[in-house]
């Protein structure tokens, strides 16, 4: 049965809410609907990550200590107002959409410790916008010993179902963490964090020029990577682990640039987050022949360029490019993944995931 529903996600690197429809089974793609998006406000941004530094004392997953109370009222409202925007902009009533896939927002990603945090009250979304809401993606997962991330392969394998590149090929997806999908034919379904996408830049960005990201990757362009610094960057252990594995947003967030300008800075973490991903190449079965790239990070040129150098002599295409909607993939992957969990059927497994057997997941909360 074909299923009607809308993806929201909020990723890590805490820019907004994306919305987006999508018709699915759960395992063809049957209709791509409009999408949307409801941007945090200056403060929201503040406040999720003054929660962020508090989640950091989280054991159990159902704590809100400090900031992270308020943070989860402010991240429900924002997901409430940005379905209500979007039902009315493409004049959508309730009854029209069978299920809402809630990602919430990443405040804590601990898998060793078999928790990870997201915030969002699906109760009370469900209620304030009279959709069942599906939530708790990863939990499921991590409570096996998964990773409990990524989970978008599923859907980027849905995806590439009908496109014609030679294989294998890799979505690589570059929000504020970066994650590969391996796709090798039928059978062959790999995935992993990669290290970091855009939250280490942005960082930057803010702290030397107020700005909350590198435009069109205009700043990094001018600038000359510290090939050194970013060599003793890969040479943490985590890039040597093959997948699966996963990251918190802020896992490498101490590493430190020293005096470099902003033009030198945003170069060197532009050069590392290709350099991150570039580097999964030979712990995949095969290197990649096709790579797509989706995420926020598909408009930065200057990243877009290094990925391009180092993977060379494979191709890099942005999302777009392909006729997908590089900032709505995770969003519909929501969707897709919301109409998995009512079907039982699989969001992960151990190859994406590192869960010992296939594994759905999700839970409902009805309105
Ligand atoms: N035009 C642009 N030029 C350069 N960078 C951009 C541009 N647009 C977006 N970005 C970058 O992309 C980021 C947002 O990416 P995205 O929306 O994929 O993140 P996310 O949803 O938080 O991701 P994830 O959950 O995968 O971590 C911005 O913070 C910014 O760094
Ligand atoms: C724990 C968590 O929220 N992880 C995010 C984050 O953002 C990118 C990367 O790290 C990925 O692993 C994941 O999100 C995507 C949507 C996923 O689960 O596939």
């Amino acid at each position: 049965m074909i299923l009607t529903a809308l993806g929201l996600m909020s990723g890590t690197s805490l820019d907004g809410v994306d919305v987006a429809m999508i018709e699915t089974d759960g395992r063809q793609i049957k209709a791509l609907g409009p999408s949307g998006y409801r941007a945090y406000t200056a403060a929201e941004r503040s406040l999720l990550r003054e929660a962020l530094a508090d989640a950091v004392q989280i054991e159990r997953r159902e704590a809100r200590p400090g900031r992270v109370r308020d943070a989860e009222h402010v991240v429900t409202a924002a997901h409430a107002e940005a379905i209500a925007a979007f039902l009315a902009q493409n004049r959508l009533m309730p009854e029209d959409i069978d299920i809402v896939g809630f990602h919430g927002q990443t405040v804590l990603h601990r898998p060793e410790r078999r928790l990870t945090v997201q915030i969002g009250d699906a109760a009370a979304l469900a209620k304030a916008v009279h959709i069942p809401v599906m939530h708790d993606f990863r939990a499921a997962d991590v409570d096996f010993g998964g990773q409990g991330a990524p989970l978008v392969p599923v859907y980027h394998r849905a995806l590439a179902q009908s496109l014609s590149r030679p294989g294998p090929i890799a979505v690589v997806n570059i929000g504020g963490v970066s994650n590969i999908t391996y796709i090798d034919g039928d059978d062959v379904l790999i995935a992993c964090d990669t290290g970091p996408g855009n939250a280490l830049l942005d960082d930057f960005m803010h702290r030397t020029t107020g700005q909350a990201f590198d435009q069109d990757g205009r700043v990094a362009e001018q600038g000359t990577p510290d090939e050194a610094w970013i060599a003793g960057a890969l040479a943490l252990p985590f890039f040597a682990l093959p997948p699966p594995k996963s990251l918190d947003r802020n896992d490498f967030a101490a590493l430190r640039l020293g005096d470099a300008s902003p033009a030198d800075g945003a170069a060197t973490l532009t050069a590392f987050t290709a350099a991150a991903i570039a580097r999964i190449a030979p712990l995949l079965p095969k290197p990649p022949a096709s790579w797509i790239v989706c995420g926020g990070g598909a408009r930065n040129h200057t990243m877009m360029r290094m990925l391009r150098q180092r993977v060379a002599p494979a191709s890099v295409e942005s999302a777009d490019a392909l006729g997908w909607s590089a900032d709505a993939i995770e969003a519909q992957a929501f969707g897709f993944l919301a109409v998995r969990g009512m079907k039982g059927l699989p969001l992960s497994y151990p190859t994406t995931t590192g869960v010992p057997f296939p594994m759905t997941g999700g839970v409902i909360a009805r309105p």
